[in-house]
């Protein structure tokens, strides 16, 4: 998170998602339409239109205080917007709480992991399912072999190291069983060996569940989005296939880096 700006200055471009696109995320997925966010009298995220349709893999990019995780956390429900309206299964989601929308369907890990400190590594899994106690798709046990855990299942999650608790912040996540995985910078802090492994284990997740991905890690959006936004002081200034986002000269200019740089600016 960085200092407030403006978004006056930047315009928001049309989306280039096709009508079909959107119809998709209209009946099955999570759409957002008019969507803004305000502190006070400070807009940080004002987007026409955003959607997900079952199966898409679409990053958010765009430097520090762009309004990524604003816009992760108006679609999660962890905060509700100033104006605009989101809706799931095209039923109005716009002022359900994070439980109800969790419960629905909509999962997310979070920029800062945070644990329970005082309760084992597979306590934490069980909670993060605890509304699908009775018909889990995978159980607890299945959740922490999934992401490299299974050997620390009675350790305090607040012994674990910063890459085993953004593992432990997937598994607790996935036992929600989502069909919309919200991932706010996952591979933050990681090593290179962890950013492999996370890699492996989000491609291996089945091609239904749809995947929004904030991420600075190029490397990372590259191998899991085929669609990428990119946001700038709360707005759209493009979005695409993301191979064709990545090389668009004014984003690697100004938003990026050169793909080089950044790739080593985050190895
Ligand atoms: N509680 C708050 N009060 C006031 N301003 C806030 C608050 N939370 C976020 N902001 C501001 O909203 C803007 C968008 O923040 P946000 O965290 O969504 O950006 P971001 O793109 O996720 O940035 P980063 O990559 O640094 O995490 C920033 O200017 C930030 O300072």
């Amino acid at each position: 998170m960085s200092t407030g700006q403006s978004v006056d200055a930047v315009d928001c471009v049309p989306s280039r998602r096709t009508h079909a696109d959107i119809d998709r995320a209209h009946g099955t997925g999570l759409t957002a339409t008019g969507l803004r966010h305000c502190y006070g009298k400070l807009t940080v995220l004002d987007l026409d239109a955003f959607a997900i349709a079952p199966g898409d893999r679409h990053a958010v990019i765009g430097p520090n205080g762009a309004g990524k995780s604003t816009l992760l956390n108006l679609l999660a429900g962890t905060i509700g917007p100033t104006t605009g309206q989101i809706t799931l299964h095209a039923q109005t989601i716009t002022r359900r709480r994070s439980s109800w929308r969790a419960r629905a369907g909509i999962g997310r890990t979070f920029q800062h992991p945070t644990v329970y400190p005082g309760l084992t590594v597979l306590d934490c899994v069980r909670i993060g399912g605890w509304h699908h106690r009775h018909n889990p798709h995978h159980t607890p046990h299945e959740l922490l072999n999934l992401v490299g855990l299974a050997g620390y299942a009675d350790e305090a999650a607040g012994h674990l190291t910063h890459g085993h608790r953004r593992m432990l912040d997937l598994a607790v996540a996935l036992a929600g069983q989502p069909r919309i995985l919200l991932l706010d910078e996952p591979a933050a802090g990681l090593t290179d060996t962890e950013t492999t492994q996370l890699l492996d284990i989000l491609t291996s997740l089945p091609g239904w569940l749809a995947m929004v991905i904030v991420e600075h890690d190029m490397t990372v959006v590259t191998a899991l989005a085929d669609w990428t936004t990119v946001l700038h002081h709360g707005r759209r200034i493009t979005d695409g296939p993301t191979a064709e986002v990545r090389a668009d000269p004014t984003v690697a200019a100004l938003y990026l880096g050169t793909p080089e740089t950044t790739d080593a600016a985050h190895q």
